[in-house]
């Protein structure tokens, strides 16, 4: 008999639900957006009931969308927006703040005064390879427990739990009843010692944050909980937990050292397979937890941009130049060819490799004859160029990636697949299933449960759907890339 495996994706902007079979098949899909909240210049939460309740809804939509009930699901999966910090009370479940979006920069000043000390730099990259950025969790949690009234002093007397999205979520999904996390998400904190898969007692000094508040680390696949059966009538085990990247790196079936997806979301996130041993980057890129299972650690190069879709989201609602992201592929084919416009979406300033939270956007090589077209094309370029900035990285790191799986909402748009692929000067292998990263979390809950027995077997499942193959000309790629640097010096605060 077919046994069946729901998958919580809970990301940025909205929260799904998606049911597949033991063969990969989605079976029914339930969304849910919910609000934004930008309270202050640099500042992103969201309501951690919203949060919840989204999830919630998707929960019991996602049954009305099939002929299944709750009594043929044999696990659940768990993937979630990264970093993004929650506080609640254990008593009352209640987040004593709204939960510290991973995109928030509030805490850019006190990174900034830690950054200027070369021996801490150094301490968090080799403890936690990561660098010292308000994207981590680390300093959210400092910043919530010294701008919340009694926070700092309940904290010490061991009422608070702190959980990024997948926590909290399990905590409520549990009743109460689990404080957990997994290795990649924990990985995220910049708490944990990726090496000794430990919270590093020396950071939790640094940030004043007290232990008791933190989560016990638990493998990928692992047994996380039953579902409170007041939910949906049954206590279903939650068995496979990841962070969205990782899980779409699951997801992509990149289990050989070498092997590479990048997930074309709001953001575009990029993950190298390093095998057994953590890349500590000398090119500003992310060694971080790719997965655990059975207590063995496979680690990844992560570079993080935070502007993709969100570059075409920008285009549609900031300037109002497209009606819907799909527009964009026609519009870009009708572009002049070799325009010399180049769009650097440095909105929020720029992420790996230059990690510059001052640096702003800007339009460049405008001409009279510049339309929406080259405008629109730039901006989709910009994420392109932005991988290369990656790939370069990475090949100075000494890690150039084999194949380049691609995913994520924007992965759909064929122009920007080829672009990419020509500037890249690599492949690009755009799989069957795109829902990688719900699909990443039902593999490891479909794992724990015993539905799937090995990597190699989820590795056999991964088929492509189309491979883009570069035809720009060597001497074409690194005039356009030349011109790309160029104008990112033009923008470079420093
Ligand atoms: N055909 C397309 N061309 C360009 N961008 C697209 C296309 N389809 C979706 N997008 C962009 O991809 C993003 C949605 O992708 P998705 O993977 O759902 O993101 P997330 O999980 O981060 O919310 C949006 O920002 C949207 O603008
Ligand atoms: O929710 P997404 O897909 O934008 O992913 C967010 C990342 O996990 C942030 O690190």
């Amino acid at each position: 008999m077919m046994r069946y495996i729901l998958a919580i994706d809970q990301g940025t902007t909205s929260s799904r639900s998606i049911i597949f079979s033991e063969s990969g098949e989605i079976m029914a899909i339930a969304q849910k957006e919910f609000a934004q909240s930008y309270p202050q210049d640099g500042w992103v939460e969201h309501s951690a009931d919203d949060i919840w309740h989204s999830v919630l809804e998707t929960l019991q939509k996602v049954f009305e969308k099939c002929a299944l009930t709750p009594a043929g699901i044999t696990s659940i999966g768990i993937t979630n927006q990264r970093e993004t910090t929650l506080i609640w009370n254990k008593s009352t479940g209640k987040a004593i703040y709204p939960a510290i979006v991973w995109q928030d920069r509030r805490t850019a000043e006190q990174c900034r005064q830690l950054s200027a000390d070369p021996e801490r730099v150094d301490y968090v990259k080799k403890t936690t390879g990561l660098l010292i950025d308000p994207y981590f969790s680390a300093t959210k949690v400092n910043w919530i427990l010294n701008n919340v009234e009694g926070a700092k002093a309940a904290a010490e007397n061991g009422e608070l739990l702190f959980g990024t999205v997948d926590c909290y979520l399990i905590w409520r999904l549990t009743g109460g009843q689990q404080h957990v996390t997994d290795a990649t998400n924990a990985s995220r904190t910049m708490l944990f010692n990726i090496h000794s898969q430990q919270w590093d007692k020396k950071l939790l000094d640094l940030f004043a944050i007290p232990e008791c508040m933190l989560p016990e680390v638990k493998d990928c696949a692992a047994d996380f909980g039953q579902l409170d059966t007041a939910l949906l009538g049954r206590a279903i085990p939650i068995q496979g937990v990841a962070g969205d990247q990782q899980a779409a790196l699951i997801g992509q079936t990149c289990f050989e050292k070498g092997m590479a997806k990048s997930t074309y979301g709001t953001g575009c996130f990029m993950i190298l397979n390093t095998g057994d041993e953590p890349l500590v980057s000398e090119n500003r890129l992310l060694a971080t937890v790719a997965y655990r299972l059975n207590g063995k650690v496979t680690y990844g190069l992560e570079g993080s941009i935070f502007m993709a879709g969100a570059t075409v989201q920008w285009l549609r609602d900031g300037l109002k130049l497209i009606d819907n992201a799909e527009e964009t592929e026609a519009l870009a084919q009708r572009a002049r060819r070799n325009n010399g416009v180049f769009l650097v979406p440095a909105f929020t300033g720029l992420g790996a490799p230059y990690w510059d939270p001052d640096a702003r956007g800007a339009i460049l090589g405008l001409t009279r004859d510049t339309g929406i077209s080259e405008i629109v094309a730039a901006g989709l370029q910009s994420v392109c160029y932005q991988t290369k900035d990656l790939q370069k990285a990475m090949e100075s790191d000494g890690a150039r990636p084999c194949t380049l799986r691609v995913d994520g909402g924007m992965a759909n748009n064929d122009w920007v697949m080829g672009f990419l692929a020509d500037i890249l000067g690599a492949q690009v292998q755009r799989p069957v299933i795109t829902e990688t990263t719900a699909l990443g979390a039902a593999y490891l809950a479909g794992l724990q449960a015993g539905i799937y027995t090995s990597l190699a077997e989820l590795a056999g499942k991964w088929q492509v759907e189309r491979t883009f193959t570069p035809r720009m000309t060597k001497a074409q790629r690194n005039e356009a890339y030349c011109n790309w640097k160029e104008a990112v010096s033009r923008i470079r605060s420093h």
